[in-house]
C-alpha cells in the first residue's frame, strides 16, 4: 500500500508547512488534511498564526512554498471579514467579477443569499450583513471545492450573525465544498463545524470531532462539555 494512498481524496493536503518571519516560526510544522465537503474551523489565540496558515492555503503568500507539500483544489474561494467589494460596482457585477456570460448563476446566488432584486443596488446601499451575503454570493457562485473564510462574521451584531450561520449552513449543504473557517468564536465553531481545530504559536495542538446533531445550538446537551475541552485546549481557565 503506497504511504500517501488515501490521501488522494483530500482537499486540502499540507504537511510540515513553516512560515518564518525574521527567523521566528509563525507556522511551525503544520500538517493538516480536509476531506471534501469536509467544514473545519480553526480557533487559536491572537497571533497564533490562522490568518497566515488561511493565507497560504489562498495561495496569497509565495514564501511558504518549498517548505512542505501545500495540495489545495483548483478552485478556492476566500471570504474575509469585511466584504471587499468593488464599491464601484453594482451588486450583480460584484458577484460577477471576470467570468463572463453568468449572469443567470449570479442572478440565482444573489437569490441563494437572500438577496433577489437587489441585483442592481450598489454596495454602499446595503448594510454590513448583506454586503457579507455578497461576499458569500461572489465566492459560491463560483463553485469552489474549497471554501476559506477569515472570521467573515467577525464585524457583525450577535442577532445577524445567527441569521448569517443558519445561511452558511445552507450553502455549504446545497454547494458541498470543503471549508476552512478562522473564527475567535467557540461557540461559533462548534454550530458550524464538522472538526475543530486549535493553533498555537504555530502549532496544532488539538482537534475536536463535533458529533452533536445538527443544527446545533450551545443549549444543546453536550455542546458544554465540547466547549470547555476547546477552551482548555486554547488555554483559558474557567
Ligand atoms: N507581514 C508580516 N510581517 C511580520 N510578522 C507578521 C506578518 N504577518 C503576520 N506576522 C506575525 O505572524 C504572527 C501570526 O499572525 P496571524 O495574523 O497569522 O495571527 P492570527 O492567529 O490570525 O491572529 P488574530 O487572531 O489576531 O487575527 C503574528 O505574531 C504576527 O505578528
Amino acid at each position: 500500500m503506497a504511504p500517501h494512498a488515501g490521501l488522494l481524496t483530500a482537499a486540502v493536503q499540507v504537511r510540515r508547512l513553516v512560515r518564518r518571519y525574521d527567523e521566528r516560526a509563525v507556522l511551525d510544522g503544520v500538517d493538516l488534511d480536509i476531506a471534501p465537503g469536509e467544514f473545519v474551523a480553526l480557533l487559536g489565540k491572537s497571533g497564533s498564526g490562522k490568518s497566515t496558515l488561511l493565507r497560504a492555503l489562498a495561495g496569497l503568500d509565495s514564501d511558504v512554498a518549498g517548505t512542505g507539500e501545500l495540495v489545495v483544489p483548483a478552485q478556492v474561494s476566500v471570504v474575509f471579514q469585511d466584504s471587499r467589494l468593488l464599491p464601484w460596482a453594482r451588486v450583480l457585477d460584484n458577484v460577477l467579477l471576470g467570468l463572463n456570460g453568468a449572469g443567470e448563476r449570479g442572478r440565482q446566488s444573489l437569490d441563494e443569499v437572500g438577496l433577489a432584486g437587489r441585483e442592481n443596488a450598489w454596495p454602499n446601499e446595503l448594510s454590513g450583513g448583506e454586503q457579507q451575503r455578497v461576499a458569500l454570493a461572489r465566492s459560491l457562485v463560483r463553485e469552489p471545492e474549497l471554501l476559506l473564510a477569515d472570521e467573515p462574521f467577525g464585524a457583525l451584531d450577535a442577532l445577524t450573525r445567527l441569521k448569517m450561520h443558519a445561511l452558511l449552513r445552507k450553502l455549504c449543504a446545497a454547494h458541498q465544498p470543503a471549508v476552512l473557517l478562522v473564527t475567535h468564536d467557540v461557540d461559533e465553531a462548534i454550530v458550524l463545524a464538522d472538526r475543530v481545530i486549535v493553533l498555537d504559536q504555530g502549532r496544532l495542538v488539538a482537534q475536536e470531532q463535533i458529533e452533536l446533531a445538527a443544527p446545533r445550538s450551545p443549549a444543546d446537551p453536550g455542546f458544554a462539555a465540547v466547549r470547555a475541552r476547546l477552551l482548555d485546549a486554547l488555554g483559558v481557565s474557567l
